[in-house]
């Protein structure tokens, strides 16, 4: 059963330079969320801060308990147990098979006898498909399997949470496929609650329950996927579409000028994705992932506070036993 984070009014700065005020969003407890944003929004440093890597200077992270943002080494040192990481290159230690790299936390941070760990490792490895390269070097293997090298890492200490860094960073369209598909299975099999950072808009579409977006120093907007995926936010929309039409520019951010122009063109734009996007389903044989339900009730208690447009939608992705549930009647 997966672990809530709850942020609040975090902010973050390297001497002079902040990289983002006051965030404050909830990571339901075995939900996949996502996180996106351009390159340097400060990503990777918020997911270093929420383990306690990094330390803000204002603002709450509480993990079972534990306000990661202000809490002792001793705290975090256990708190840090219920994480799993798998680093935006793998994080890989390159002289050694794939077998001791996974099996490394386990060592270092249990006295499970040879025997135990030799089951556990093989159990994590099978779960992400490697099952027979536990001989391999980092360096014979590709891109793909490395990243599934890192994920069995991240989860030889049974996390309640885990947390991606760009899984999807180096991949080709297939590999990243099969990754997301891999992140849907997990959080079946384990209801883990699952961060993920992604610049790939096929990820954030088809797995994330939630979608954040970090822009110019802020969270521009965090919440259900089905809130984001409509959202005429223009950042988002740019974003969740792939534009280039918008505020985000090629380099920092567009002068008003361009990005007035801009906007006169996209009322012309046909928009082919704009939508809820079907989202992943676990692979055939697994179980239901159990923060669906969770969520669709959270997602249709709040439903009215959702512009219309969004409620519209949801109400359209709803099946006949979602209908008689949500008290729906049959569509017109
Ligand atoms: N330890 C540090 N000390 C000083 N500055 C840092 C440190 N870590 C990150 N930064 C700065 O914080 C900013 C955000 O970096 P971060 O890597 O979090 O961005 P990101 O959104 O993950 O980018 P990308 O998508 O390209 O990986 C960058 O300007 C980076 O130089």
């Amino acid at each position: 059963m997966g672990v809530e984070v709850a942020v609040e009014g975090l902010t973050k700065s390297f001497g002079a330079q902040n990289i983002w005020r006051d965030v404050s969003l909830v990571l339901p407890r075995g939900e996949v969320s996502a996180l996106l944003g351009p390159s340097g929004t400060g990503k990777s440093v918020f997911l270093k801060t929420i383990i306690g890597l990094l330390r803000p200077e204002r603002g709450s992270c509480v993990v079972g308990g534990v306000d990661t943002a202000s809490c002792s080494e001793h705290q975090l040192y256990e708190v840090r147990k219920l994480f799993g990481v798998l680093f935006q290159d793998g994080a890989l230690f390159g002289s050694m098979n794939l077998f001791d790299n996974v099996a490394f936390p386990l060592r270092e941070h249990t006295r499970k006898p040879e025997s135990e760990v030799r089951r556990i490792v093989l159990e994590k490895m099978e779960l992400v498909g490697l099952t027979g390269a536990e001989s391999k070097l980092p360096g014979e293997i590709s891109g793909g399997m490395r990243k599934r090298a890192g994920l069995a890492r991240a989860l030889v200490l049974d996390p309640e949470i885990i947390l991606c860094d760009e899984p999807d960073s180096g991949l080709d369209p297939v590999r990243t496929a099969y990754l997301s598909q891999l992140l849907i299975d997990l959080n079946a099999q384990l209801d883990t609650t699952i961060l993920i950072v992604t610049h790939n808009i096929n990820l954030a579409r088809t797995v994330p329950d939630n979608i954040g977006m970090l822009f110019r120093r802020e969270l521009v907007m965090f919440g259900p996927r089905e809130l984001m995926l409509t959202s005429e936010e223009p950042v988002l929309a740019q974003f969740l579409n792939g534009r280039r039409l918008g505020p985000i520019g090629m380099t920092e951010e567009k002068d008003q000028a361009a990005l007035a122009a801009e906007q006169a063109q996209l009322r012309a734009v046909t928009d082919t994705l704009y939508g809820i996007a079907p989202q992943l389903d676990p692979s055939p044989g697994l179980p239901p992932r159990l923060a669906v339900r969770r969520r669709k009730d959270r997602v249709m208690s709040a439903l009215h506070q959702f512009p219309i447009p969004t409620q519209r939608s949801v109400i359209a992705s709803l099946d006949a036993a979602d209908r008689t549930r949500y008290g729906i009647g049959a569509p017109a």
